[in-house]
């Protein structure tokens, strides 16, 4: 029979992020004469017929690196169809690990803070890896404003409370919404959190906002991603459509929602974790879990192969 090319069945990818205590993760460049050569990569290899992620990722860390996990937990999973290859690149955070990291099969190694990882230099692939270390655990979503002086103090003891990724979803039109955002966006920045505006690619556009959040309505009519690399673009999706649309559009992370039964959506069927895991896995980039959340939810989200929570009531409190 004649060889149609790519293989059919996906390659399972144990990937791992080791983390030192200064929050930098180690990178490995892969060698010129492999499959993504010259790449940089996170260390990992092919997961073996019988052998979980966890137990592949132990042989692997050890055979390249010399270091043994003492302890990991899932970051994302990301399935990619390079054309000659397919892979599911199962991640995993590694925090807690022993001996000393060398590059055993002679690549060089390098430490790197997660704004310091140009995806550029990694395979394809990698892109939602390198965003899920950079976007934190919290996505919290603003009340509507009624009196901004008010609204203000909130944002205030929102980033005081170490918050550091929030969008801004307040129904006010022209001038006062912009002010309103210009303002929020200066006490965003001032402590190094990000402000993302909900549902106004031109308003995230003329503020030079860290970026914008797409609602269901608007990422299902969009055909390009509106806005550069350096400005996120983040989307509500309620079901595998929509997250293979945020897919093809680029997207950099999502809301998936809702997870749990929600005062602020009475009628709304909650999706369950079982539902959630699922979509999740499905999705090259991160996702938040939204609907009927608190902050101690964020465990079980990542568990369930999530990004962290987002919310309005519970956190923007
Ligand atoms: N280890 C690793 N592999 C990745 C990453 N991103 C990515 O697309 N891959 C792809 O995953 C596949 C398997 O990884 P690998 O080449 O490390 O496998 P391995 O250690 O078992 O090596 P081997 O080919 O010598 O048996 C490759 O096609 C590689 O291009 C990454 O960050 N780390
Ligand atoms: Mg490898």
């Amino acid at each position: 029979m004649p060889s149609t090319g790519a293989d059919p069945i996906p390659l399972r990818v144990a990937v791992g992020v080791v983390r030192d205590e200064r929050g930098r993760v180690l990178v490995a460049r892969r060698a010129l004469d492999r499959h993504q050569g010259g790449r940089w990569e996170f260390p990992g290899g092919k997961v073996e017929v019988d052998e979980s992620v966890s137990t592949a990722l132990r042989r692997e860390l050890t055979e390249e690196l010399g270091i043994t996990v003492d302890e990991c937990r899932p970051l994302i999973r990301i399935a990619h169809d390079y054309g000659d290859r397919q892979v599911v690149l199962e991640v995993r955070t590694v925090d807690r690990w022993s001996g000393e990291a060398v590059g055993l099969e002679g690549q060089p190694l390098d430490w790197r803070l997660p704004h310091e990882l140009d995806p550029a230099d990694f395979p394809a692939a990698n892109r939602g890896i390198i965003t899920a270390l950079r976007l934190p655990g919290h996505y919290v979503i603003s009340a509507d404003c009624h009196e901004p002086a008010a609204w203000l103090a909130m944002l205030d003891r929102v980033l005081a409370g170490g918050e550091r990724l929030i969008q801004f979803r307040v129904r006010l039109q022209g001038e006062d919404r912009r002010v309103l955002a210009d303002e929020a966006l200066a006490r965003c920045r001032a402590v190094g959190a990000r402000l993302l505006i909900n549902g106004d690619v031109a308003l995230a556009r003329a503020l030079a906002a860290d970026g914008v959040h797409l609602t269901g309505r608007e990422l299902s009519r969009l055909r390009e991603r509106p806005l550069p690399p350096d400005q996120w673009v983040a989307a509500s999706c309620h079901d595998p459509q929509a997250i293979r649309q945020a897919a093809s559009l680029g997207v950099d992370f999502a809301v998936l929602s809702p997870v749990a039964a929600t005062a602020s959506h009475p009628g709304a069927q909650p999706l369950g974790w079982a539902a959630f895991n699922g979509w999740a896995a499905e999705a090259p980039f991160p996702v938040y879990a939204l609907g009927g959340m608190t902050p101690d939810d964020r465990a079980m989200a990542c568990r369930q192969g999530g990004q962290g929570v987002a919310g309005i009531s519970g956190f923007w409190a």
